[in-house]
């Protein structure tokens, strides 16, 4: 298994070094545009193998797509990253730009590969992906839900007092502010609904908290996260890798599903070695749909300025 992971900066070193540290792949490939940027995050990773114990094989590129060719997946992390008060949706004028050349070079050197696309704002340029290139809709798949439902387990695990491990939830729509949706209906602790344990105004905190983890965590460090995101794209690509069939929250083109057609959304896919396998349609209650509809709305006015 191969893959490239294109911007070496915080959330694509995380996300290699994830990667690497799970042992699942035998080379990661880190490019950037930046002189020596990747080639400098690949040899710090590289000496770490050893303290480590991994035999993944990551090497740093400056800007040469061949050196990418044949990659089973490439991750898309190039881009600039929010500002303490900004909105990922301002990223679009930068970041459209890079995302569709980037993808254009991946697609040229490795052809059959799956993208995970990661730079924000996230649903759009999933949709631009599909948009601009000719990669089947299974093979586009924007990281976003698998992050937010991380930071979900954890403000439940919080409010509940309780392990992340006994947390399940799941949070689908828009990767926005504004338009992500937990599922606190759903959530459990140990397979009990979390409404047994937490009250409603309790767990409209959690949801609150959840909508905000990336401005929040923008605010305390000054840019965006890059722990969880690079995690939470490790655990997307080892379930392609291995095939795993595991359901994750992801970015897919919608073609009727959820009764929306034309945009790429968060909603929860089966991932498999021929990347997303499935799109899972789970009922949803009146006013989650209401939302979701809210949330699509806002994905929609983005793409509009594409
Ligand atoms: N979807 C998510 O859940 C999620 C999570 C975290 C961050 N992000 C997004 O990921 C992106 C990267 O964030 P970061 O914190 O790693 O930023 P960063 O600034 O640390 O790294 C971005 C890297 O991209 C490189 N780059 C820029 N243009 C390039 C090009 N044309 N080709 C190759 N490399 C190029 C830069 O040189 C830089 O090293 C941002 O857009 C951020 O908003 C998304
Ligand atoms: O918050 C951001 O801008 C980055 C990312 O989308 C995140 O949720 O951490």
């Amino acid at each position: 298994m191969k893959v490239t992971v294109v911007g070496a900066g915080a959330v694509g070193a995380s996300c290699a070094e994830y990667i690497a540290i799970k042992d699942f792949a035998s080379e990661v490939v880190l490019l950037d545009i930046k002189e020596g940027y990747a080639e400098g995050k690949a040899m710090d990773l590289m000496q770490t193998a050893s303290l480590n114990g991994f035999d993944t094989k990551i090497t740093g590129i400056t800007n040469d797509y061949s050196k990418t060719a044949n990659s089973d997946v490439c991750v898309i992390t190039s881009g600039i990253p929010r500002k303490p008060g900004m909105t990922r949706e301002e990223l679009i004028g930068i970041n459209a730009g890079i995302v569709k050349t980037v993808s254009s070079n991946l697609i040229e050197f490795s052809p059959e590969t799956i993208i995970i696309v990661v730079s924000n704002p996230m649903d759009t340029m999933a949709y631009l992906v599909h948009k601009s290139t000719s990669l089947p809709k299974n093979k586009i798949i924007g990281m976003g839900g698998a992050l937010d439902s991380a930071r979900f387990k954890y403000r439940l695990a919080e409010a509940l007092q309780g392990p992340i491990s006994d947390v399940d939830g799941m949070v689908i729509g828009g990767h926005s502010d504004t338009g992500m949706i937990p599922l606190t209906r759903l959530a459990t602790r140990n397979g009990v609904p979390v409404s047994e344990f937490l009250s409603a105004e309790r767990l409209n905190e959690v949801l609150e908290a959840t909508k905000v983890g990336g401005a929040t965590l923008t605010k305390l460090l000054g840019t965006s996260a890059w722990y969880a995101p690079g995690a939470a794209v490790s655990a997307m690509v080892q379930a392609i890798a291995c095939d795993t069939k595991k359901v994750f929250p992801c970015s897919a083109l919608l073609e009727g599903e959820y009764g929306f057609n034309d945009i790429c959304l968060g909603v929860p896919v089966v991932l498999g070695k021929n990347g997303i396998e499935e799109i899972v349609k789970i009922t949803l209650n009146d006013a989650e749909k209401a939302t979701m509809q809210e949330s699509a709305k806002g994905v929609k006015a983005v793409n509009d300025l594409l």
